[in-house]
C-alpha cells in the first residue's frame, strides 16, 4: 500500500480477516505527509489503535479522525480521548433520518423477496466454503447464520486439552501460593528485608477443587488434581459416565451452589453461550466460601465482572485468577 503519496488516507475496507490490523504501526510509520489525517469509517479493528496513538503523539502523522474504534465507547481514559488531534465519534457513519428509512425499506424489500422464493436484491453469499476456527472455543462466530449460507464450521478441539488445563492448575498454584508476589519481592526487595507473613500461602493438595464444566478440557483437569490429593466435585449439563467418575473420584453436583458451597478453588470450563453468559455473578460469589479463589480459564463473559471485583473488594472470596476478561486485554 503506497501511503506515502496520500495527503489523506480514508479507510473504508470491512474488518475480517486479511484486513484486521492492516494499519499497523509500520505502515503508519510510512505515511511521510505531515499533514495526512487517518479517516477511519468502517472498523475500528482494521487499525493497530496502540500504533496509531504512538503516531499521533509522535506526530508522524498530523491528526485522526474515527468514526470506529475498539472497543466502541472507548473508555474515557483510553489516550485517544486526551489527544487535541483526534476526533472520536460513536460509529455514527450512516445514522442520518433518510439512511435510517432508507435501510427499513431495503430491509422489507430483502425480506419479501426472500419469503417468496426469489433472490433477495442484496444477498449476502460468503465466498466460501468452510470456516475453521482455531481452538475449542466458538462463541465469536454465529453458526446457525453461516450455516445458512451453506457454509460448514469446524474448530480445533483435543490440541487445546492439555495446554488449557496444564494453565488452570498453573493459575491454581499461582494464586493459592503467591507465586508473582514472590517473584516481584525477589526483583524489588530492599536488602536485609524478608518476605512478610500477609505473603504466606495456602496448601492447593488435599483441598477441595469444584469443576465448573467437565468437558474434555474439565476432565483433564480432574485428572491433574488427583496427584494434589484434592477432592473433586463437578457441574455439568449432565453427569459423566461412572466410570469416568471413578477413575478420578469426582463427585457429581447437579445444583451449582452446592458445589460453590464446598470448594476451595473453583475451576470455570464452561463453554460462552447464552446460559453460561453471568453464570458466576453476586449469587454465586455470595455462595463460594470466604477463603475460596475463583480461576477462570474459559471466557470473561462467564463471570459477572462487577459482581466479582464488588466479591474481591468485600472479601466475599479471597481471590481470583483470570486468563479470561471482558475486553481482552482489560483497560489498565
Ligand atoms: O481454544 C479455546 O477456545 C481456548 O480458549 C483455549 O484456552
Amino acid at each position: 500500500m503506497r501511503t506515502s503519496i496520500c495527503s489523506w488516507a480514508s479507510v473504508t475496507f470491512p474488518c475480517c480477516a486479511p484486513f484486521g490490523k492492516t494499519l499497523d504501526g509500520h505502515l503508519l510509520g510510512t505515511i511521510s505527509h505531515q499533514t495526512t489525517p487517518v479517516r477511519m469509517l468502517i472498523s475500528g479493528m482494521v487499525v493497530d489503535q496502540e500504533a496509531l496513538v504512538e503516531a499521533l503523539q509522535n506526530k508522524s502523522i498530523q491528526a485522526a479522525a474515527l468514526d470506529v474504534t475498539y472497543p466502541q465507547p472507548l473508555p474515557r481514559e483510553h489516550p485517544l480521548l486526551s489527544l487535541p488531534n483526534v476526533i472520536v465519534l460513536p460509529h455514527m457513519g450512516c445514522r442520518t433520518v433518510e439512511t435510517a428509512r432508507d435501510i427499513v425499506k431495503s430491509m422489507i424489500a430483502n425480506a419479501l423477496a426472500a419469503l417468496a422464493g426469489e433472490m433477495p436484491p442484496d444477498e449476502v453469499r460468503l465466498a466460501c466454503d468452510v470456516v475453521v476456527s482455531g481452538g475449542v472455543g466458538v462463541d465469536h462466530l454465529d453458526i446457525p447464520l453461516i450455516n445458512s449460507f451453506g457454509v460448514k464450521v469446524c474448530n480445533t478441539p483435543k490440541v487445546v486439552d492439555n495446554a488449557t488445563a496444564d494453565l488452570a492448575m498453573g493459575l491454581m498454584l499461582a494464586s493459592a501460593r503467591n507465586i508473582l508476589q514472590g517473584d516481584s519481592f525477589s526483583l524489588c526487595h530492599v536488602e536485609g528485608e524478608d518476605i512478610d507473613e500477609n505473603h504466606l500461602g495456602n496448601d492447593v493438595s488435599s483441598k477441595t477443587l469444584g469443576i465448573v464444566g467437565m468437558g474434555s478440557i474439565g476432565y483433564k483437569v480432574a485428572k491433574r488434581a488427583v496427584a494434589f490429593d484434592m477432592k473433586i466435585f463437578y457441574h455439568n449439563r449432565s453427569c459423566r459416565p461412572v466410570e469416568d467418575e471413578q477413575m478420578v473420584g469426582a463427585e457429581y453436583c447437579p445444583v451449582l451452589e452446592d458445589l460453590l458451597a464446598v470448594s476451595d478453588y473453583v475451576v470455570l470450563l464452561v463453554n460462552l453461550t447464552k446460559a453460561s453468559t453471568h453464570l458466576i455473578g453476586r449469587k454465586q460469589l455470595s455462595a463460594m466460601k470466604s477463603t475460596a479463589t475463583l480461576i477462570n480459564v474459559s471466557r470473561g463473559m462467564v463471570v459477572d465482572q462487577e459482581a466479582l471485583v464488588e466479591a474481591l473488594q468485600n472479601k466475599i472470596i479471597k481471590a481470583a485468577a483470570l486468563d479470561v476478561t471482558y475486553p481482552e486485554p482489560l483497560p489498565r
